[in-house]
Parts: structure tokens; C-alpha cells; sequence
């Protein structure tokens, strides 16, 4: 039996997706607007914030920090308490879903004198800390629960952090993130190296609100410092749309024959825009236009025509850049011809559900020849999809959402068994793909 609060939803088969539409701003990018708006002096104002459910915990953890947040008009305000100057929370701070907000606040915590409980939801509590524990016990934050790697748990941070150098062991911009942000309360200069690129907001925000970080190519890494004696002075900030939820949109735009539909202002910042290469590799026809720079990030219109797309076998250095698109491009890589293998993929297994398996399975239901080989997922498209299944989503937004847009041109209607996740990252998502054509119906409780 499901909990009752699942809302089931099952896709009706869309006529062709038309239309211009904006997308919702970057769920990373809003996360880290509201974050070093608390760390630093004045006031930040934050347009284009991503109103998501994961968003919304991190604007409330830092209101319980002390760094009042607070909406006038479209402007989220952040009244920053400058540095060292967070206080401790009355409550403990609950991540709910997201795994970006609890690992990016644990730096932060790191640096302060307070002692912090964090928990979340079922999700967040199964993913591992220890990633970032580590480096941050090795720079002077105390775990109170020893040896415990999961939420929840109580931090201890402090005001006299040791500054590390720190060769990242998994390639994650939370990781690299939290060690950053712990770097600038530390005595000195902490370095964090990365061998795959990940997305780097936290280096170009930082950057934006007056922080010196240098950033060193050598040895085949990326050397990235920060100095701890930062002061970030409060900034404007304007969020691009998020090229995770355009995602869908263009997987849908590609897949419904007849579609075309264009999304504006979207983030094309290279690290985050291995999807679209990928796709415009299998022969989709998606086109970056107009592309311009706003607040420190590149954005374009993406402009995306119903394409007949081939498989391809996508490399394992491009996981970093689209990591959070694996489940939409292997729902749709069904629809092209031929195999799609995709490499490299063992951070999905850690991800708000073990991304690799929650997939093929959803992918198995529909009727796909689909499987897992080591870190590789290798999916054989036949130019259709049978459907008629029901994925099961293991508390995960993106599962739900890559099927939801896969049952738009599946042969018989696909449903997912609760989409109230949708809300942690994209609550549009149902009434956007609407506008542009699709339909959905609600589906009797599995
Ligand atoms: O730093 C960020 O904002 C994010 C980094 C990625 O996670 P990892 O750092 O675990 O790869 C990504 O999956 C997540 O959605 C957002
Ligand atoms: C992995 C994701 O987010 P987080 O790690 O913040 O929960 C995601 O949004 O796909």
C-alpha cells in the first residue's frame, strides 16, 4: 500500500507542443543566492528564486541562522549577518529532499560556534554525508553522533577552522561546495582539486559577492582557493532559468512528433549543458539562440523542433555536466534508433533514489529492452514505447518527471505512482507542459 498523501498521475498522449515558455529559476543557483546573502554584509535581493519546496528549507534554515529572508514583489530579500556571524538555531533544520541544501549548510555550520541538528525526509536520510563530513571534521568540525554518516545528526562547528587542501574523491559540486564555504571562515587559504569538472556556481557567486578565489589548472586538476579571511558584501542577484527542468520540456518538444518549442533564458553555463550536446549529438534538433550573459552566467533561448534521433554511446566524462538528466535522456532514448549507452553513472546510485535502478525498472515497465552493466546503463531504442506501466518513484522528483514526459508519445498511457515530489524542484512542471500541449490525468492510488 502506498501512503495516502501519493498522488498518482498518468500521461494522456500529447498533440504536437507548441509555444515560447520562461522556466522557474536554477535550483543551484538559487540555493547558493540565499546561502551567501546570509554569509555576508547587507542586504542581498535575489530576483528569479526558484520557489521549490528544497529552496524554500534553505530560505528557512538560514532565517533560523539569524539571516532574516524575507518577499517583496518578485524580490527575495536576504539580510546577511556578515562574517561569523550566523547564531544558533532554536529548532533543529530540516532539508526535507534536498541533498544540495543539508551539504552546502554543513560548511557554512562548520565555521560558526553553534551546534546545529539537521535532519530530512526519508530520501536525504538514506544519502551519505560522509562525502562531506570528512573533509570538514578534518578541518575542526565535531560530529556528535560519532561514526554516524546519515541525517540526522548534530553538528558542532567552530571559529577556529583549519584550512585543508582537499583533492576531491567523487566528483561533486556539493562536496567542493561545502569545503569552500567552510574555507571562508578558516585561518588561510583552503584548496579543493577537482579532476571532472562540476558545475561552478559557488566559484562565480563567490567571485560576485567579492570573495577572492582563484582558480588553477594544473596536473590535469582544477585547483580552486578561497582565502578565510572573506567578506562577502551583499549583491544583486538575478537566477537564470533552470536547464534541469527545461529538460524535460525539450526531451517532450523532441519526442511528440509535430512539437516545436522555444524556452527563454535558460542556463547554458557548460557545466551544466551535457544533455543538450548529447541530444543535438543524436540527431535532435535543438538550437541555442541568442545567447547573452546575465548576472556572472551565460544564458540562451533554446529552441527545439520534434526530431528522429539515433542512439549514441554518451562518454563518462560528461556524467558531471548532465547528472541530473540521465533519467530523461534514458526515457527518451527509446525513442530513438538504436542503442544509447550511457557510462560513467555511479553517482546516481546516491542520488534522492538510486537513479540507475529506478530508471531501468521504470523503463522495464514500459516495456524497454534496458540494462545495467557496471556503472553504464545501456538502453535499446526502437523509435517507440510500448508504456502502459507504472513507474515507481522512490521519493524522487526526477524519476517522475522523466516518465511523465516519456508517457507523452509512449503507445499505451504510462503512470507514475506519486508525483508530490514534483514540488522539491519544479511545481510548474504539470501546468507548463500543459500550456505547451500535454495532458495529464489523475490516476487511481497503485
Ligand atoms: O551543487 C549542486 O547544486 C548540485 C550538485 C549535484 O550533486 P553532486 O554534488 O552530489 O554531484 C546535483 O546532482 C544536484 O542536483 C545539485
Ligand atoms: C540530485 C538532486 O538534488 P539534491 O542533491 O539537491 O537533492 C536533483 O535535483 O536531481
Amino acid at each position: 500500500m502506498k501512503a495516502s498523501t501519493a498522488k498518482p498521475l498518468a500521461v494522456m498522449r500529447a498533440s504536437p507542443l507548441r509555444g515560447r515558455v520562461r522556466l522557474p529559476g536554477d535550483k543551484s543557483i538559487s540555493h547558493r543566492a540565499l546561502i551567501f546573502g546570509a554569509l555576508a554584509t547587507g542586504t542581498t535581493r535575489i530576483r528569479g528564486l526558484l520557489q521549490a519546496e528544497d529552496v524554500v528549507n534553505t530560505a528557512r534554515a538560514v532565517s533560523a541562522l539569524g539571516a532574516a529572508t524575507e518577499k517583496r514583489g518578485d524580490v527575495w530579500e536576504v539580510k546577511g549577518r556578515g562574517p561569523g556571524g550566523l547564531r544558533q538555531p532554536a529548532a533543529p533544520l530540516d532539508f526535507g529532499n534536498s541533498g544540495t541544501g543539508a551539504r552546502l549548510m554543513m560548511g557554512v555550520i562548520a565555521g560558526h560556534p553553534i551546534t546545529v541538528q539537521m535532519t530530512g525526509d526519508a530520501s536525504l536520510s538514506r544519502r551519505p554525508m560522509r562525502r562531506v563530513l570528512g573533509p570538514l571534521m578534518q578541518m575542526g568540525l565535531q560530529v556528535l553522533e560519532p561514526g554516524k554518516e546519515t541525517l540526522p545528526l548534530t553538528l558542532r562547528g567552530t571559529s577556529e577552522l583549519i584550512p585543508i587542501v582537499y583533492p576531491l574523491p567523487v566528483p561533486s559540486a556539493q562536496v567542493k561546495s561545502a569545503v569552500l564555504l567552510a574555507g571562508l571562515h578558516a585561518a588561510g587559504e583552503t584548496t579543493v582539486i577537482e579532476h571532472e569538472a562540476t558545475r561552478d556556481h559557488t566559484e562565480r557567486m563567490l567571485r560576485h559577492f567579492g570573495a577572492d578565489v582563484r582558480v588553477v589548472e594544473k596536473e590535469g586538476g582544477r585547483h580552486i582557493t578561497v582565502r578565510g579571511d572573506a567578506e562577502l558584501a551583499g549583491r544583486d542577484i538575478l537566477v537564470p532559468g533552470d536547464p534541469s527542468s527545461a529538460a524535460f520540456l525539450v526531451a517532450a518538444a523532441l519526442i511528440v512528433p509535430g512539437s516545436d518549442v522555444t524556452i527563454e533564458g535558460v542556463l547554458v553555463n557548460p557545466t551544466r549543458t551535457g544533455l543538450y550536446t548529447t541530444l543535438q549529438e543524436m540527431g535532435g534538433d535543438v538550437t541555442l539562440l541568442n545567447e547573452r550573459e546575465e548576472g556572472g552566467e551565460p544564458i540562451a533561448d533554446i529552441r527545439v523542433r520534434a526530431s528522429e534521433m539515433k542512439g549514441v554511446r554518451v562518454p563518462a566524462e560528461r556524467a558531471p555536466s548532465m547528472i541530473d538528466e540521465y533519467p530523461v535522456l534514458a526515457a527518451i532514448s527509446a525513442f530513438a534508433k538504436g542503442t544509447t549507452q550511457m557510462d560513467g553513472l555511479a553517482e546516481l546510485k546516491v542520488k534522492e533514489s538510486d537513479r540507475l535502478q529506478a530508471t531501468a525498472a521504470g523503463l522495464e515497465a514500459n516495456g524497454v529492452a534496458v540494462r545495467i552493466d557496471g556503472d553504464s546503463l545501456i538502453v535499446e531504442g526502437k523509435q517507440r514505447m510500448k508504456g502502459g506501466g507504472c513507474v515507481a518513484t522512490h521519493l524522487d522528483h526526477r524519476i517522475a518527471m522523466a516518465f511523465l514526459t516519456a508517457g507523452l508519445a509512449s503507445e499505451r498511457p504510462i503512470s507514475v505512482d506519486d508525483t508530490t515530489m514534483i514540488a522539491t524542484s519544479f511545481p510548474e512542471f504539470r501546468g507548463l507542459m500543459e500550456t505547451l500541449g500535454a495532458r495529464y490525468q489523475e490516476a487511481p492510488d497503485q
